[in-house]
């Protein structure tokens, strides 16, 4: 029925104040304000329709694509938005372009590489549009080892230019995002060349296409690398090749902020870690965190209200069926996810935090938290990617058959967000960062340097490394010291054991080469530590609101109990807990699902999506699903006739020779 609210009677069974809740989830009144205006203005705006992309060409898809981004670009010029505003127009869009690369890496490349002069001359053609850049530093061979690039610049004095070429096939940049079709400038990453000797990897502002009629220009081939997984989904991004054939640039087209080139071709490296040349990296590593909390809300919004409306089997007594969401295993499937999705969104705001203030003692040269900032991007992206491509799937099976249809929003969002897990670095590779950082961190402990940030609880190993847990009863397990410390213990123990394994060898390389699973692990217990603490450091601080304060501590302890049960063997193996205390662990995690279960639909509700932006007839706010199906799957394509195309060449003549075998 259309007009009718068939979630209502979950929505009335709510515990605490949704309206105060969306603003914790937006993270300020402001934020709330914005996202909730921004969202509507997409929503409301028939350009950004997009129910059809399933069923586009690439070639319209594409289109498309242009289409909504110059739109965009429009209405942002148009309202005058502001830079946060803007950010969240596109992202409520919700359609994977060029434009994405543009603003996220083209631009903050520049920003963090570029020296002022080279800040003012290119920043305003960005910020204009008038140039449209992306982010090339992949390669054919070489995409995680970036000091494995063959892409060269060699510098040539005679005419004060850069060389920039591909020696080999391999050597072609492979991957980069908007450079397929629309990207007439990129920041190309080189090994950089002077008078024969060979600097390694610096990146260089390179003009691809005319900027009259959009052709190559002379010395570059470029083009797109092909169709990816999935229909609709990332095939709107033209991910792109290239080549370079001698290709000259000027001198002041390296970006120069943290080494340069002099006339003469003598190479300046400064005092800064030659690392600073991955920041742009660092940087998005940081907004994909905060971007899996939205893609795993998004899956669990759907899989949340879907389940309040499915029923399935009656009672034992007859009468009604059973919602879905009441099965205690749907419960443990479902709830853990959404507490996932808070507790993203929680640490995806610190690593904010963290990187706006390394980024502030950059600017002041002080460098001593630029490993634990590299450590935390890579170790909670690759953590909060892998947990959200998982939690996405995990959704897409808790809707059942339905679940699988297009029209669910599901498949289309898993196909767009899996590559996150191995965009802006591979996540084992991420992992392995963390875990030459714990080793370093390990190997230093004794040494009077006190372990800090977040490896602070290094600095307690006597105590962690003897503690027993002392939780003798289930409500032991709300309590933030004993879950901390049960963390901190199996993350540090799990450190300790690589490192006395390490030392077994008398090659440290090999020794790690050896021990890259364990290590992986050890890294992932200690971002779960990270993710852990923030979120105990959320609700411990103010939080207003009735009632709210209460969701967020249950769903802080869900999202650490069920860790601590999918890891068990962890906690066992390091003797963290006992198999009593474990035991005590469940029983607490049973009795939190039924404390959620009248708050689920609520809890997703906190998180303000549009229909739009959901897309999904199974998520729908109204929870009318059954007629919308329908509507839905009238509106395919293979429903605009009821004798479909092909019938008269390929099914009559299979029919018609049955029925004459038939009568032979
Ligand atoms: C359409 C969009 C839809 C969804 C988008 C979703 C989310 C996005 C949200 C916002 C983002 C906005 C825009 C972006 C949009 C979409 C993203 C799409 C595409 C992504 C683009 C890319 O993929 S770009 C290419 C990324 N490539 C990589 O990440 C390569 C990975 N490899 C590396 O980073 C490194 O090579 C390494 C980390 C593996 C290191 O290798 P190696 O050991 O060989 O290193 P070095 O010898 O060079 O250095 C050793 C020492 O340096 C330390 N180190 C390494 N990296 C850093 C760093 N970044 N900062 C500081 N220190 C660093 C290292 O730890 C070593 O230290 P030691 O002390 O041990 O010596
Ligand atoms: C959708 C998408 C968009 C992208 N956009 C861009 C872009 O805009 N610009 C850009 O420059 N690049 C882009 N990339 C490229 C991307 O950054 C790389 O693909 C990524 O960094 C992984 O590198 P790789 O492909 O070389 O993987 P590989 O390193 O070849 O990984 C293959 C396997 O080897 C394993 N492996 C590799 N090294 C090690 C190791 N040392 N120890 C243990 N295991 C290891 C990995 O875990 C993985 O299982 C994009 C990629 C995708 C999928």
């Amino acid at each position: 029925m259309e007009g009718v609210d068939h979630l209502a009677d979950e929505r009335n069974k709510a515990e605490f104040d949704v309206e105060e809740m969306k603003i914790v989830w937006a993270g300020s009144r402001h934020a709330f304000q914005v996202s909730n205006r921004i969202s509507r203005l997409v929503a409301n705006d028939p350009i950004f329709e997009k129910s059809k992309r399933a069923v586009m060409s690439r070639k319209e898809l594409f289109k498309n694509t242009l289409k909504k981004s110059a739109h965009a670009w429009k209405m942002i010029n148009e309202l005058r938005l502001s830079d946060e505003e803007s950010i969240r127009f596109r992202s409520f869009m919700d359609q994977p372009g060029f434009v994405d690369l543009h603003w996220g890496m083209f631009v903050p490349a520049i920003k963090g590489q570029g020296t002022e002069e080279q800040q003012q001359k290119w920043l305003p053609l960005a910020n204009n549009m008038q140039i449209i850049g992306c982010y090339a530093q992949t390669e054919l061979g070489h995409g995680s080892h970036v000091q494995g690039l063959e892409t060269t610049a060699t510098f040539d004095p005679q005419t004060d230019q850069f060389i920039i070429h591909s020696p080999t096939q391999t050597s072609s940049k492979w991957w980069p995002g908007g450079l397929g079709k629309v990207s007439t400038h990129a920041v190309v990453y080189a090994r950089l060349i002077t008078n024969g000797k060979d600097h390694g990897v610096h990146g260089f502002i390179v003009q691809l296409r005319s900027l009259d009629d959009h052709s190559p220009l002379p010395g570059i081939t470029v083009g797109d690398i092909g169709m990816k997984f999935g229909n609709g989904a990332y095939n709107s991004m033209d991910n792109g090749f290239l080549k370079f054939d001698h290709f000259r640039i000027p001198r002041d087209q390296m970006l120069m902020r943290l080494s340069k080139v002099t006339r003469e071709g003598k190479y300046v490296a400064s005092d800064v870690p030659r690392q600073l040349v991955y920041g742009t990296m660092v940087f998005v590593r940081q907004s994909i965190v905060s971007n899996a909390s939205n893609a795993l809300s998004r899956a669990v919004c759907i899989a949340t209200r879907y389940s309040a409306v499915r029923r399935q089997f009656a009672s034992q007594n007859g009468g009604t069926e059973t919602q879905v969401i009441d099965y205690k295993t749907q419960q443990n499937r479902l709830f853990p996810l959404l507490a996932s999705a808070y507790a993203f969104r929680f640490v995806g705001e610190w690593l904010k935090w963290l990187y706006t203030d390394v980024t502030q003692r950059l600017e002041a040269s002080d460098f001593a938290t630029l490993p634990e900032a590299h450590a935390c991007t890579a170790g909670l992206k690759s953590m909060t990617t892998s947990a959200t491509a998982d939690g996405i799937e995990e959704c897409r099976k808790l809707c059942g058959g339905h679940g699988y249809l297009w029209c669910s929003g599901l498949p289309e969002l898993f196909a767009v967000y899996v590559p996150a897990c191995t965009y802006e670095g591979d996540n084992v590779v991420l992992q392995l960062q963390v875990a030459r950082f714990l080793m370093k961190t390990v190997s230093q402990l004794g040494s009077g340097k006190a372990p800090a940030g977040t490896t602070e609880y290094m600095g307690r190993a006597q105590h962690l490394l003897k503690c027993r847990s002392s939780v003798k009863k289930a409500e032991d397990w709300l309590n933030p010291g004993m879950v901390l410390e049960a963390f901190e213990a199996r993350a540090l123990r799990m450190a300790v054991s690589c490192a006395n394994n390490l030392s077994k060898f008398e090659n440290q390389e090999q020794g790690f080469s050896e021990l890259l699973a364990d290590l992986v692990e050890a890294a992932i217990a200690h971002c779960q530590l990270i993710v852990v603490s923030k979120f105990i450091a959320k609700i411990e601080g103010e939080i207003k609101g009735k009632g709210v304060k209460n969701q967020l501590k249950n769903l802080c302890y869900i999202y650490a109990l069920h860790l601590l049960h999918k890891h068990l063997g962890d906690f066992l193996s390091t003797d963290s807990v006992t198999p009593e205390q474990a035991s005590l662990a469940s029983h607490q995690l049973r009795s939190l699902y039924s404390q959620l279960r009248p708050n689920a639909v609520a809890l997703v509700d906190a998180f303000n999506y549009t229909d739009h932006y959901l897309g999904s007839v199974l998520g729908r706010y109204d929870g009318n699903v059954y007629p919308k199906l329908f509507e839905e799957a009238l509106k395919d394509p293979l429903n605009d006739s009821v004798v479909p195309d092909g019938y008269h060449e390929y099914i009559r003549p299979l029919i018609k020779q049955h029925i004459r075998s038939a009568r032979l």
